[in-house]
């Protein structure tokens, strides 16, 4: 019979065996992470190359079977004299069977990309777009070019929602186009049954998703219901899916490839440089009244008699501005998702039909926004980051003429938007972004968004139409800011020793030796302006030597200011840092432009037909009410007057 002490050394020995068995468990677990990130990494490399592969074919052919077809439809039925870059190759793919994302900026033609290959082809094209406005928009205008289109909505009658759904198993139906919420693949048995039915006949020609970025929690406006499209691409093999999006950046692609299960599809982007746009970064006064002074001016003075948008972080700001403005006998609306729909639509008509001059608007002004001549659009506080700037501001210049895109900054916004934004994923570092390019004074603007596009852009591409650009400084004075950080992270520590948090505007207020005394530090004041203090302070924000620590209270959220982990290598005798001081250059506020912008082609539709030409700026033909004349003068003059046109000009853009 064993003993204690035998079974005891039994125990140990198989506590030994154990342990070498989890070693070994471990050593081929880790063996096993490894192999499955090897296979993440090969399986991702596998789809780029189809992507870049795919990529290469050079789709803007014309000798298709169906190119003959495609060139009439767009004359006959679009009447459109040219393709926008990449369009033809975003309509010959999908024609092609291909599985394609297409990425063009706002504005730049996407919907032609699947409602021309829809005529070209039996059958139906199935369009899924997240706005209902947005859909009832296109179908109107299918309609009126003749081109049988229909909604599936759930807010029309019982009876209109089961004739549009049996379109889908109606074998004799002429419907070319069928609109749908991502919604209804989500919560209609009936709707996918009849999808079904639809593609059993051989009917279902294309799937088109519009906005597709929808799909991804790492785009800008994600929506649940679409992560549902995942089971189309195995559903309805060999349908192709073509998915629309202004949303350039490479994770959200890959993001929206995997969630559509198309993976390493074709990917057709054209470029996001919008040369029409000029960027500004406008000094933001510290009073809300300055601000609407300023407001007031440009809309009175360098935006008179144009349309445009003004962009607020909160609904509060959007009413007191548009109050204040209207105290001051401008025509403004506002808008924000507190509104009901129908006060959201007189809104948004009273703007498209001029009533308003600009509309005040929360990010709730977005999507559908169809209006080519929006001349300016204004951030009064900036944007949460440089993929919303760039969708907001993008809503500017859609007719291809000078729009402005102007963002007034001031330190304080950032922790205006940082408490709005720290708690959801990377937010803080997508606002940091946004923080770096209104911080930015020596960089043209458009390379900082060419550079977040994942894009390279030249010089050349801006064409002064940025505000560094514009006023280039040869020799931009640097600040060193080794000592500086010093002194910051001493009145840091000095107020955590006191249990005393502080603020961004606190900690300025003790580096300029202003506020309580025991707060102040014990050296000078800077030798520059508290403008300056502000850029550092951000500046050392968005490069991790300051840090936010966000606490709440019962009303709000704030922002204090910590020492960051960057801050650890200021010390070091070899640590230099140093900022270039930026400027903000002079900005006429009463007093239109001075355009030299010069489109690349006008096409002008007359009434004896349609002619493209290179840009003929010099002289243009206006026909005014009183007739028609042919006037000498400068390009500026172009946007200046307002003659009552009745030709449309129609600038295309040709850069490809
Ligand atoms: N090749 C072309 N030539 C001239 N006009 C075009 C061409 N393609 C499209 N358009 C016009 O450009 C305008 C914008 O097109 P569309 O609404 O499809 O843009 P979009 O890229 O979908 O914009 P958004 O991202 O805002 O939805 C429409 O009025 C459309 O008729």
């Amino acid at each position: 019979m064993k003993t204690v002490e035998d079974l005891e050394k039994e125990l140990k020995s198989v506590d030994k065996e154990i342990s070498k068995v989890d070693a070994e468990v471990s050593k081929w677990k880790n063996i096993q992470r490894e192999l499955h990130e090897k296979k993440v990494s090969l399986k991702n490399s596998i789809d780029k190359l189809k992507t870049d592969t795919l990529a290469s074919v050079d789709w803007a052919g014309t000798t298709y079977e169906w190119s003959q077809d495609v060139q009439n439809t767009l004359k006959n039925v679009f009447h459109i004299e040219s393709f926008r870059p990449k369009q033809l190759g975003a309509i010959n793919s999908t024609l092609s069977g291909q599985h394609a994302i297409v990425v063009m900026p706002t504005g730049a033609g996407k919907s032609l990309c699947y409602q021309l290959p829809a005529l070209v082809k039996p059958g139906l094209t199935v369009v899924v777009s997240p706005l209902i406005s947005l859909m009832e928009d296109q179908v109107r205008s299918l309609t009126n070019r003749c081109i049988p289109a229909k909604l599936i909505t759930s807010t029309g009658s019982k009876e209109e929602s089961s004739i549009a759904l049996d379109i889908l198993k109606d074998n004799e139906s002429e419907i070319k186009l069928i609109y749908v919420t991502p919604e209804r693949f989500a919560k209609s048995k009936r709707f996918m049954a009849n999808l079904q039915k639809c593609y059993a006949d051989g009917r279902l020609q294309r799937i088109a998703i519009d906005e597709v970025h929808c799909c991804s929690q790492w785009g800008h406006d994600f929506r649940p219901d679409y992560k549902y499209l995942g089971i189309l691409s195995n559903m309805f093999p060999n349908v192709p899916i073509l998915g629309l999006t202004a949303t350039a950046t490479a994770s959200v692609l890959t993001d929206v490839q995997k969630i559509l299960n198309i993976p390493g599809c074709l990917v057709i982007k054209s470029t996001f440089n919008r040369p029409n746009l000029f960027y500004k970064i406008l000094e933001k006064p510290t009073s809300q009244e300055e601000c609407v002074t300023i407001l007031e001016k440009l809309l009175n003075g360098r935006y008179k008699g144009e349309s445009g948008i003004i962009y607020t972080n909160s609904i509060k700001d959007s009413e007191d501005i548009t109050k204040e403005l209207r105290k001051r006998g401008l025509r403004v609306g506002c808008y924000h998702a507190n509104l009901d729909a129908s006060t959201r639509t007189q809104v948004h008509l009273k703007w498209h039909d001029k009533y308003y001059q600009a509309i005040v608007a929360t990010v709730a002004f977005g999507m559908g926004i169809d209006k080519s001549d929006v001349r300016f659009v204004i951030h009064h506080t900036i944007s949460k980051s440089m993929e919303n700037y760039y969708q907001e501001s993008g809503r500017a210049g859609r007719d291809g003429l000078r729009a402005e895109c102007v963002t007034m900054y001031r330190m304080q916004d950032v922790f205006k938007v940082s408490t709005m934004v720290f708690s959801s994923s990377g937010g803080l570092e997508h606002l940091y972004g946004m923080v770096k390019y209104c911080l930015n004074g020596t960089q043209c603007r458009r390379l900082l968004i060419a550079e977040h596009f994942d894009e390279t852009w030249g010089d050349a591409d801006c064409n002064k139409m940025c505000d560094v650009c514009c006023h280039p400084v040869s020799n931009a004075k640097e600040v060193n800011l080794k000592p500086h950080c010093k002194t910051l992270a001493g009145i840091i520590q000095n107020a955590d020793q006191q249990d005393v948090k502080l603020t961004a505007q606190k900690l300025l207020d003790a580096w300029f030796l202003k506020g309580p005394v025991n707060l102040r530090h014990k050296g000078k004041e800077p030798n520059f302006s508290r403008v300056l203090g502000e850029d550092v302070i951000a500046y050392l924000l968005v490069g991790n030597y300051l840090i936010e620590d966000f606490h709440y209270t019962a009303y709000s959220t704030i922002s204090y200011i910590k020492v960051g982990p960057n801050m650890d290598a200021v010390d070091d005798d070899s640590f230099i840092l140093n900022m270039p001081i930026r400027r903000y250059s002079h900005f006429e506020l009463q007093a239109p432009p001075a355009t030299d912008y010069k489109p690349a082609i006008i096409t002008v539709k007359s009434e004896e037909g349609s002619k493209t030409k290179k840009p003929k700026i010099e002289s243009l033909t206006v026909k005014s009410e009183e007739g028609s004349k042919t006037k000498k003068r400068k390009s500026s003059a172009i946007k200046e007057s307002k003659p009552k046109i009745i030709k449309t000009v129609t600038i295309i853009d040709d850069s490809d």
